[in-house]
């Protein structure tokens, strides 16, 4: 049995946040590009040279779901800050729609746009963007104290987020008394004070040293868990995105190349660049048995241990291995097929190639 292929990245109508047909392109005369085909088909290179233009994002239609984590991940210069703020029009979309709980984003004026960026969407930038002159406290209360809230409210809802991103102890320092992981938490704080709809992140640890990186990527999961917010989450890096995603838009040169699931990204990549990109991962930390399930043999006993569709292969490694009977895939009482030492060794151990 083999996992959907495709997966659209046009979800549902009960969507948080609806793009259809999103472009942005820098460059003399931008807005023909999309209308006219024989120029929107033209590749980078000689898009470039025939009309001097970049399409950093193009033609991108996804939804994103409410509480979902949505990443968009893709190598330097594939377009993803620029379709970050495209999403709330700090930068204007050439072309396209956006959806934002129901209201037309591209219809809305200044005043509207200034509202919505204040109360319903949080970023969350790689430089921080902390005032150095205010204290934690007043970094994270500062959107608070934008929309004119009290200063008794204010004080209460910060230190509420502060303890929430672990950060209680540290409120009367200043931002540079603070290491880059700290630094980011009061980021991550301040973003959560504004209690937005969606938390934007663009790249945030991308500057952090790998242990403080994957502690706060474990720090965003915890959060997630706990506020159950929207994020829509950039990064470049593979492993950041499988940890965090549930959903992962793949870009390359603006183009969506591929929308999924970690472990469909990893378990049937769309072309050779997903397979490229995918490769170094441990498939067994991602895949799960509906990717290894198969048909059981005529002569196969049926009494082996029963494990659920969506464990890890890792997970089932010890039990597979170990039984000697195949293990059973059962979903809500059907059984979907069978597992045995091949199909767990093929993630697990795949033969290497011999040197040439
Ligand atoms: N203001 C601009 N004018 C012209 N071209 C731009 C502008 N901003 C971005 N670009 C181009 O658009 C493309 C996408 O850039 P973008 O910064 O969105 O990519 P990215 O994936 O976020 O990369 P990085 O991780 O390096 O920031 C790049 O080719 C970039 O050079």
């Amino acid at each position: 049995m083999t996992a959907q292929l495709e997966y659209p990245g046009v979800q549902d109508d009960n969507a948080l946040l609806s793009i259809q047909g999103l472009w942005k392109v820098f460059g003399p005369k931008a807005q023909r590009v999309p209308r006219r085909p024989e120029l929107a088909s033209l590749d980078r290179a000689a898009l470039y040279s025939q009309t001097g233009c970049t399409a950093a994002v193009r033609d991108l239609s996804f939804d994103v779901a409410p509480g979902e984590v949505f990443v968009v991940m893709g190598l330097s210069g594939s377009g993803k800050s620029t379709l970050v703020r495209c999403l709330t029009r700090l930068i204007e979309p050439t072309a396209g729609s956006l959806i934002f709980e129901g209201e037309d984003l591209r219809a809305a004026d200044e005043k509207r746009l200034r509202a919505l960026r204040r109360s319903k969407f949080s970023m969350v930038f790689q430089h921080f963007g902390l005032l150095p002159h205010r204290k934690v406290i007043d970094n994270v209360s500062y959107g608070l104290e934008i929309r004119g809230e009290s200063k008794p409210d204010r004080r209460r809802r910060a230190q509420e987020v502060i303890d929430l991103v672990g950060l209680a102890g540290n409120e009367n320092l200043y931002p540079e008394q603070l290491s880059g992981g700290m630094q980011q938490r009061v980021g991550l704080a301040r973003a959560l004070a504004n209690d937005p709809d969606v938390l934007l992140f663009d790249e945030p640890f991308s500057a952090l040293d790998p242990l403080i990186r994957r502690e706060m990527q474990t720090e965003v999961v915890r959060l997630h868990r706990e506020v159950g917010k929207t994020m829509v989450f950039i990064t470049h890096d593979l492993s950041e995105a499988l940890k965090l995603g549930d959903r992962i838009l793949l870009m390359r040169d603006g183009a969506a190349v591929q929308f999924g699931t970690g472990d469909e990204l990893v378990g049937a990549p769309a072309d050779d660049y997903v397979r490229e990109f995918v490769r170094d991962v441990q498939r067994a930390d991602v895949l799960t048995l509906r990717w290894i399930v198969r048909e059981p043999r005529p002569e196969e006993p049926l009494d082996g241990p029963e494990l659920g569709p969506d464990v890890l292969v890792r997970e089932a490694t010890r039990l597979v291995l170990e039984s000697d009977r195949p293990v059973k895939v059962v979903s809500n009482g059907t059984l979907l097929g069978v597992i045995g030492d091949e199909e767990i060794l093929a993630v697990v151990a795949p033969p290497h190639k011999k040197p040439v």
